[in-house]
């Protein structure tokens, strides 16, 4: 390929994997806060269960910490995913602080839906996924949230002033910054990894943007 532009894996999936992509970081539910539509109840169920996510999430991020240390040719990479640590630390506190203005329990019940995610997360926590996998899964839960967040505050958008914050959370710059160093951690591993772990990493990505679609339409009591 001398001569020519590499082409980068994550984007040659975000292209290729279009219409999931979409429905993950465009669903209605999203759409519905962008135009003011959202139903309050159903982004009390989202605040509710997107809380035991990022719970479970923490010991997910532990293990891309713990496979970076020990798997890494960067100690960049260690910097960038305490950053994440200390971020997931500020989610859940305002997780908390969120749920108490909007009179929501946190204690709830997991859905199915959810559950079934957090065990996908668990289950790259394994040994057997590599680093490679692992960040690569990392930078797609992430850039989800980012993508979907951040169009809600996107000119012309008509998110009520109620939910701002909410969308400022995971739409902000620096937020959008982090998801980008994420991604190119995980294109520099992609690139020198072997073809299994390529196609390991694009199925895992398959699945998280399934996941997350179905979680939204959790939110939206469509289960
Ligand atoms: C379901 C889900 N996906 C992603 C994120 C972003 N950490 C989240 N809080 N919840």
């Amino acid at each position: 390929m001398e001569g020519t532009d590499r082409a980068v894996m994550t984007d040659t999936w975000l292209k290729k994997h279009r219409l999931i992509y979409l429905g993950a970081t465009r669903h209605p539910f999203i759409l519905g806060i962008r135009d003011g539509s959202v139903d309050l109840s159903s982004f009390k169920r989202w605040l509710g269960q997107d809380y035991i996510f990022v719970r479970a999430f923490v010991p997910f991020v532990a293990s891309v910490l713990l496979k970076a240390w020990k798997e890494s040719d960067d100690n960049a990479d260690i910097d960038v995913i305490l950053g994440g640590v200390a971020a997931l630390n500020d989610e859940i506190a305002w997780f908390k602080t969120e749920a108490s203005k909007w009179g929501v329990a946190l204690e709830v019940v997991p859905q199915q839906i959810n559950l079934n995610y957090c065990r996908f997360l668990e289950s790259l926590t394994s040994p057997d996924v590599d680093y490679t996998q692992a960040i690569t899964a990392f930078w797609a839960v992430e850039t989800v949230y980012q993508e979907s967040f951040a169009h809600c505050l996107e000119e012309g958008s008509k998110t009520p002033e109620e939910l701002k914050q909410t969308c400022h959370r995971w739409g902000n710059d620096g937020f959008g910054q982090y998801c980008r160093t994420l991604k190119s951690i995980a294109d520099r591993r992609l690139e020198k990894a072997s073809k299994e772990v390529v196609a390991k990493a694009e199925l895992n990505l398959l699945s998280i943007l399934e996941h997350e679609v179905e979680f939204w339409n959790m939110s939206h009591g469509a289960v």
